[in-house]
């Protein structure tokens, strides 16, 4: 069987898983590229192709793993249609948020090896939200790298320098700019093939711009959707898993972009900054904007002045803010009771 699949990050951590489930072998190994709704997008052989999930396993058990993307899963080809999927494999990183419409964890991306955590050198640069962000990437399973963007706007890094190095320990820190192209080689250089990386940082910090600089302009396409399997051709206006062409992968996802926004303590304040002005308002310091007299989030809903779309998205992301705090929490519970017992 020819399965190219070790270019896509397929290591022997996840051959070993299949030796004991694929006992007929006729199941194969592929990674997750896409996930929409019931549809996947995967690709092995060096060709993208659709597959669904095995209905047998997925939908009878409330435990089952569903796949994200970056998983390597194990699937029975089809050569007329869509592939089908059997096994999600054990991750060896991963990223989750909690997705108040179906109340549960969602996976929202699988296994990376580094977490760039990206960060521009003017007004967004923030030690604290760094540190906040270092300490999910070391709880992710995966390795982060702090990268500051946009060195072109600003005169003297050392000061940036000096307050990472409390922070940074061991971690490697890039400077460049997509604009000027300083520092990219670098960070070139510390990309290598077969390995995937994820991006953390704020809206407007330069990732897609570090994407295109990284890439040359010329992202090397997975092959498209296998034409005669698809009717008509398959077009997508993104890919969440792209490939360099020194063959490190990126995984760019919404989810990952809200996982940024909600791990950052300013990042709603910033984002709703016209609802935490408006609560500022309310007549009670402690509304809870349901039933008090006086609310001003409530008379701003009734006028049009607040749109109730984006008064539910608030309240959605508050409540994944929420969730977000209460896991690290418990994670930090967790390690402190681990190192009493190695004490
Ligand atoms: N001066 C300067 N501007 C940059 C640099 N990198 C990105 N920008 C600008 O910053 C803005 C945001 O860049 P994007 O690459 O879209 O940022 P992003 O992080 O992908 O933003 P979202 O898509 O909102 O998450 C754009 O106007 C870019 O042109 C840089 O190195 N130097
Ligand atoms: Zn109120």
């Amino acid at each position: 069987m020819i399965n190219n699949i070790e270019y896509y990050g397929f290591t022997d951590y996840f051959k070993n898983q299949i030796e004991s489930i694929n006992g007929d072998n006729s199941l194969i190994p592929a990674r997750v590229t896409q996930v929409h709704k019931e549809i996947y997008t995967i690709i092995y052989e060096n060709v993208e192709k659709r597959a669904r999930l095995k209905g047998s396993i997925f939908y009878n058990d409330k435990n089952v793993i569903y796949p994200a993307v970056g998983d390597f899963v194990l699937v029975k080809p089809n050569p007329y249609g869509e592939d089908i999927i059997y096994y999600v494999l054990d991750r060896k990183s991963k990223f989750s948020r909690f997705d108040s419409h179906y109340e549960k964890e969602q996976m929202v991306a699988a296994n990376f090896d580094h977490v760039f955590i990206i960060s521009s050198l003017n007004h967004d640069f923030n030690i604290k939200r760094i540190e906040r962000y270092l300490a999910i990437a070391w709880e992710s399973g995966a390795s982060p790298a702090i990268i500051l963007t946009k060195t072109d706007l600003v005169d003297d890094i050392q000061e940036y320098a000096f307050q990472l190095d409390d922070i940074a320990m061991g971690v490697p820190v890039f400077y460049l700019s997509s604009v000027t192209g300083e520092g990219i080689d670098e960070l070139k250089n510390y990309l290598k093939p077969r390995e995937t990386i994820v991006f953390l940082g704020s809206s407007g910090v330069g990732k897609s711009s570090l994407v295109n600089a990284l890439s040359g302009e010329e992202i090397m396409k997975v092959n498209d959707i296998r034409e005669e399997d698809s009717k008509g051709r398959h077009t997508t206006t993104h890919r969440e898993l792209i490939m360099l062409r020194n063959g490190t992968m990126i995984i760019d996802t919404p989810g990952m972009r809200e996982l940024s926004l909600w791990n950052t303590e300013d990042g709603l304040d910033t984002a709703f900054s016209e609802i935490e002005e408006l609560g500022r308002l309310c007549r009670f310091k402690d509304c809870s904007h349901n039933k008090e007299p006086g609310c001003r989030i409530k008379s701003a809903l009734a006028t049009g002045e607040l749109s109730h779309d984006r008064w539910d998205n608030y309240i959605k992301l508050q409540k994944e803010a929420k969730y977000a705090a209460k896991k690290e929490q418990l994670n930090i519970k967790k390690k402190e009771r681990l190192l009493k017992k190695k004490s």
